[in-house]
């Protein structure tokens, strides 16, 4: 059995992962009540994200969905003697009741890559999951905060947009694509170049969710370390690259996951903070966005708050390397963005 000390050690390891976490708004402050809906939360992120937001203490309903298996994973994980209450439901007809009342809903729902396939090549299958999923927010939780993981993200954030703004609901600050595993990465390989703690590197990573798209911007690293050109590249094509380095170690099971979840409940943590109105909660985060005048939805720092996207905060100054990762990300990104909107107006 977990002992309460053990407990609160993983509770904490959750809340010390991002910069801006502090104490507050755990133990010192009355914590509101906020319900967490999952969906998608039977699958190989879902289970461990389940996990993870059952150990959030700012968490007091989790809201488990997926079109099979949660009755499972909402025992298993509601056993666990954490603050939220965990419901399982499963079939389209239980979606409602699964999203009733939701402040955060997070969305790893759809198909993972195969070696060989880009984020892309999913559009065909996760549009319409992703579709029908923000058709129901619409209607049962329109003012909740969605964090989108399921890919393609460059797409799948401009379907939702679009779902929502035909169901008039949409208020562009409530809608998050989830880029933090980016982050996640180039923080780990940051530091193992740099040989600095890696709990006190920071990267902003700004662009989209693919490829090229992802682009980190390590002359912004700190720690700061004089790092030389050609390691600065490779570190850049291995964040880029770092979904297909583990669908192809997982030859054939999947994309990642438990770095995903991971990711995802840093996300949502930033989330629930922001909602609760602790103050300079920033994470990077693929939003509507006017930083580049040509592409309606881009990654950077935002900071969240109260409503959702505070602030969209500027790029910063690039070294001539990152401004040219920046105009060659413009084409692929903005075409994955009309793709996204093309499909949801149909
Ligand atoms: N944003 C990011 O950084 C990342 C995104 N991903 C994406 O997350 C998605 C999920 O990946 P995995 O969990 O590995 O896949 P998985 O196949 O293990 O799990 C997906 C789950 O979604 C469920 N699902 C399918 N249709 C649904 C619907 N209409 N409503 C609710 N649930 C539904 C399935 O039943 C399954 O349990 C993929 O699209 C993957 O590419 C994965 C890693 C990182
Ligand atoms: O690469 C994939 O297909 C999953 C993903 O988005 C990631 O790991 O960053």
């Amino acid at each position: 059995m977990m002992r309460p000390s053990m407990l609160r050690s993983v509770q904490s390891a959750v809340s010390r992962t991002s910069s801006h976490l502090t104490r507050r708004g755990y133990a010192t402050e009355p914590v509101p009540e906020r319900k967490v809906a999952i969906l998608g939360a039977a699958g190989g992120i879902g289970q461990p994200l389940s996990l993870l937001m059952k150990l959030n203490p700012l968490v007091s309903t989790l809201s488990l969905y997926d079109i099979a298996g949660t009755p499972g994973v909402a025992a298993d994980v509601s056993h666990i003697n954490s603050r939220s209450e965990v419901t399982g439901y499963a079939g389209e007809e239980e979606l409602g009741k699964a999203l009733e009342g939701a402040d955060v809903v997070i969305i790893p729902a759809g198909v993972p890559r195969k070696p060989g396939m880009t984020r892309d090549d999913l559009f065909n299958i996760n549009a319409g999951i992703v579709k029908s999923l923000a058709t129901a927010i619409s209607k049962y939780c329109p003012h909740a905060l969605v964090n989108m993981i399921s890919n393609p993200v460059n797409s799948t954030v401009p379907i939702a947009a679009e779902v929502f703004k035909k169901a008039g609901t949409y208020d562009e600050k409530r809608l998050f694509g989830v880029t933090t595993l980016d982050v996640v990465r180039a923080k780990t390989f940051y530091a193992g170049k740099a040989k600095v703690p890696v709990a006190e590197v920071n990267v902003p990573v700004v662009g989209g969710h693919a490829g090229v798209t992802i682009l980190p911007l390590f002359s912004q690293a700190t720690p700061q370390a004089n790092l030389d050109d050609d390691v600065i590249k490779a570190l850049t094509t291995r964040t880029q690259d770092g979904g297909t380095e583990v669908v192809t170690a997982k030859a054939g099971k999947g994309s990642a996951t438990l770095s995903m979840a991971y990711a995802g409940a840093i996300f949502a943590d930033a989330c629930l903070k922001g909602l609760n109105g602790v103050p300079d909660v920033i994470e990077c985060s693929y939003v509507q966005s006017n930083l580049i005048s040509e592409l309606p939805f881009f990654a950077s720092k935002v900071r969240i708050g109260k409503n959702g996207v505070e602030e969209i905060l500027g790029l910063g100054s690039l070294s001539d390397f990152e401004q040219q990762g920046l105009e060659n990300l413009k084409a692929e990104l903005k075409s994955s963005i009309e793709k996204g909107i093309k499909f949801a107006s149909q």
